[in-house]
């Protein structure tokens, strides 16, 4: 997938304007918000709606939502202009596409990663379903994502990334995306944790040296 492709960027879990802008001008190709409530990095509807006031054209952003019915991410959509779901609880690949349907959004699904998973199987499930991309995050037995702790990158599913946009996530920080890209050759890559000073605020600088690992990767 990434042969000819720069590999893109998204920084999730952002809660401040300043650090939107800063993963902006340092290069990132989209954000995450947390639709999440149980999350430290939850917006509310409002605080999204002053954070999308500085994204600048070209820029996506994904809504993250964990087990969210089709009713309460039509609400949020309807007060938050957001491009693209990011699916990030037990959602069946059935309940994904009715939730593609019934918002006319595209939608990824994130999958965590288990030692004993059959990743192949699940990816095309979600993929025949509709999935615009898969991200691969770790598994953790209490959260749902945003962990700060990386998967074994020897199970990243190299044939199957030559034809679905895959997205890698899970413990990446400045130090490691440069080798996390080089051993996975991801269509993406996903950072939270790894670029934060605390839980949902980010560091400037983290986010900059961030994204020249990216570009060494
Ligand atoms: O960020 C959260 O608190 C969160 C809560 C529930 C589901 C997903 C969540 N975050 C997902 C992400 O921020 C990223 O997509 C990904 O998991 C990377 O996180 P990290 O390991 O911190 O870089």
């Amino acid at each position: 997938m990434t042969d000819t492709l720069q590999v893109r960027t998204k920084i999730c879990g952002l809660t401040r304007a300043e650090d939107v802008q800063c993963a902006v001008a340092a290069g990132a190709d989209a954000i995450g918000l947390v639709f999440y409530a149980p999350s430290p990095r939850a917006v509310s509807v409002q605080k999204a709606q002053a954070l999308l006031a500085v994204v600048t054209p070209f820029v996506q952003v994904a809504g993250l939502f964990v087990n969210a019915t089709v009713s309460e991410i039509q609400q949020v959509l309807s007060q938050v202009a957001l491009d693209i779901l990011q699916l990030h609880g037990d959602e069946t690949s059935a309940q994904c596409a009715e939730i593609g349907r019934a918002t006319g959004r595209r939608w990824i699904k994130a999958l965590a990663v288990k030692p004993d998973s059959n990743m192949p199987e699940l990816i095309e499930q979600y993929v025949t379903a509709g999935a615009s991309g898969i991200l691969l995050d770790t598994w953790h037995p209490q959260l749902k994502g945003g962990t700060g702790q990386t998967f074994d990158w020897n199970s990243w599913p190299q044939a199957i990334g030559q034809a679905v946009p895959l997205i890698l996530a899970g413990g990446l920080n400045p130090d490691n995306v440069a080798d996390a890209i080089a051993q996975t050759r991801p269509y993406a890559v996903d950072v939270s944790g790894g670029v934060e000073s605390q839980k949902g605020i980010k560091d400037h600088h983290l986010i900059r040296k961030f994204m020249q690992g990216v570009q060494r990767g």
